[in-house]
């Protein structure tokens, strides 16, 4: 899957509607509005279907009304285009553009399957599951058809949530208008949508929301030293592996100096990482009281033992920036929020959905829980998975879809907690680190290990520089 242009604006149905009326209050009439919206998808279409025998599917609603219309467009243009519907629009433009159809509506239920198919049944005003012989005659057509192409977001997923609510495997692409939505990155959608290729239709979305985008890093500044780099400690504890991973992520993500704070003397490189032994938890507060160190990771191979609960109440009770990961995430349980909401300095957390759903609800829509999550903590969180979501306390999110799945593999998350240490403590966002650990996996191709992935980040790195 790829998402094109990256950077994009993510917009909720409502809002997407209220983006709608702002261009209508504009002056742009609802039928322009449709006409722009089936040209994109039209054009796509032509360019992905070469010339094969199209069939356009068309519901009930406005989606339906684009579908109307790009089956004009493309006989227009001298396509064999067919049409089959579910029910027939009503009112406004989509009704305007359905009686401009000038050739056959066919049943969905006995419609033959061509080439190329275009999904315009349902979109974002989808409110309930497909009924099923829908959704299978919609699995078989696109099954069938070798380029299938969705107007705005495949029947069958909600537009919010991104929770499938029938749709069919195997879109070829999906060509959202005027703003992504939810669904075009969460959930089912991640593998539902296909590539998605954004089509400005002349809404202004003015979204908080935005999918990933490269960030801009800077090298350092000719007179650096160490400590300008950015200072990481690395607090390790019963499995060494992990916080290992972590500092060494640290180091390749920027770090100019990364402590492993470890209770006994720790073995293995590379030697570029201090090595500090602590014992306890009085030692670990001392430590942390240095003004130099820019981010603490706590929670990767930490273990969950009283050991571990001591060590993590000196990292919380700190007053430097924390990255909270992994064991020390499951320990802070349901009292996360209330835990981490008074410390003064800043706090980012990395939770995958076992470990968020721990310390909040994760109900509903993936970005509105994690938002809410980092709202209620005063946290930044990183809420990991095939669809990560990064969420800002003052309501900004960015969601990373896309990732190679080849992620999921033990210690990638102790990477990914050390690298947001080094981006944070060079005075980077968490978003710069999920992008950049995203992009090393892709560099890493298949089957990596999470130790390969770190050589990866400096390459990644190169490419933002
Ligand atoms: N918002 C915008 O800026 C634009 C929206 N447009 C299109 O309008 C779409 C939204 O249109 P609508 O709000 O009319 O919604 P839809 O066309 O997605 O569907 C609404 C219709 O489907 C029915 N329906 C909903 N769920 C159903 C289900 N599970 N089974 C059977 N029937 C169901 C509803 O009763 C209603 O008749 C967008 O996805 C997009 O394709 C474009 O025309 C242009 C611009
Ligand atoms: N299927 C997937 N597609 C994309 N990214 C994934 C997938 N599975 C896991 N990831 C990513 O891999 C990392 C795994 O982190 P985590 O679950 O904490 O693993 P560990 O604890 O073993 O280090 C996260 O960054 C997550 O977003
Ligand atoms: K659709």
């Amino acid at each position: 899957m790829r998402i094109l242009p990256s950077g994009a604006p993510i917009l909720r149905a409502d809002e997407m509607r209220a983006a709608e009326q702002r261009c209508f209050g504009a002056g742009v009439s609802q039928s322009e509005l449709m006409e722009r919206a089936s040209l994109a998808v039209a054009r796509e279409v032509a360019r992905l279907g070469a010339g094969q025998p199209a069939l356009v599917l068309a519901g009930p609603g406005n989606n339906g009304g684009d579908a109307y219309g790009v089956a004009r467009l493309l006989r227009g243009w001298g396509h064999d285009v067919a049409v089959a519907a579910i029910g027939r629009p009503t009112s406004g433009a989509a009704a305007a553009n359905a009686a401009a159809w000038q050739g056959k509506v066919e049943s969905l239920e006995q419609v033959s399957a061509r080439p190329v198919l275009v999904d315009g049944l349902f979109g974002t005003g989808m409110s309930c599951a497909l009924d099923a012989p829908v959704a299978a005659h919609l699995a078989r057509l696109v099954a069938a058809a070798s380029v299938s192409v969705a107007i705005d977001i495949p029947s069958g997923i909600e537009t919010d949530t991104g929770l499938d609510l029938g749709a069919p495997d195997g879109i070829t692409a999906t060509v959202a208008l005027g703003a992504l939505k939810p669904a075009h990155l969460l959930g089912a959608g991640v593998s539902k949508c296909g590539h998605v290729l954004l089509a400005d239709i002349g809404v202004e979305p003015g979204a908080i929301w935005s999918s990933i985008a490269r960030p801009r890093l800077q090298a350092p500044e000719p007179q650096a030293h160490k400590y300008d780099r950015g200072l990481v400690v690395v607090v390790a504890g019963s499995m060494a592996g992990a916080s290992r991973l972590a500092a060494r992520a640290a180091l390749h993500g920027g770090a100019g100096y990364v402590i492993l704070a470890a209770p006994e003397p720790a073995t293995g490189g590379p030697d570029a990482i201090v090595q500090r032994t602590i014992e306890g938890r009085d030692a670990l507060a001392e430590l942390l009281t240095d003004p130099r160190i820019g981010a603490v990771v706590i929670g990767p191979g930490l273990g969950r033992d009283e050991a571990a609960k001591d060590l993590l109440e000196a990292a919380i009770g700190c007053e430097r920036d924390l990255v909270i990961d992994g064991d020390a995430l499951s320990l802070l349980g349901e009292a996360a929020a209330e835990r981490l909401r008074t410390r003064k300095a800043a706090t980012l957390l990395t939770p995958h959905a076992g470990e968020f759903a721990r310390m909040f609800d994760a109900a509903g829509s993936k970005i509105e829980a994690t938002l809410a999550a980092a709202r209620n903590s005063g946290a930044t969180v990183i809420h990991k998975g095939a669809d990560t979501v990064i969420a800002w306390a003052g309501g900004k999110a960015v969601v990373a879809s896309a990732a190679s799945s080849w992620l999921s593999t033990a210690g990638t998350g102790d990477v990914l907690a050390g690298l947001v240490a080094a981006r944070h403590a060079a005075g980077g966002s968490a978003d710069e680190a999920v992008w950049l650990h995203s992009r090393a996996a892709r560099l890493a191709g298949p089957a990596f290990a999470a130790d390969d992935l770190i050589g990866r980040i400096p390459v990644a790195m190169g490419e933002c520089l």
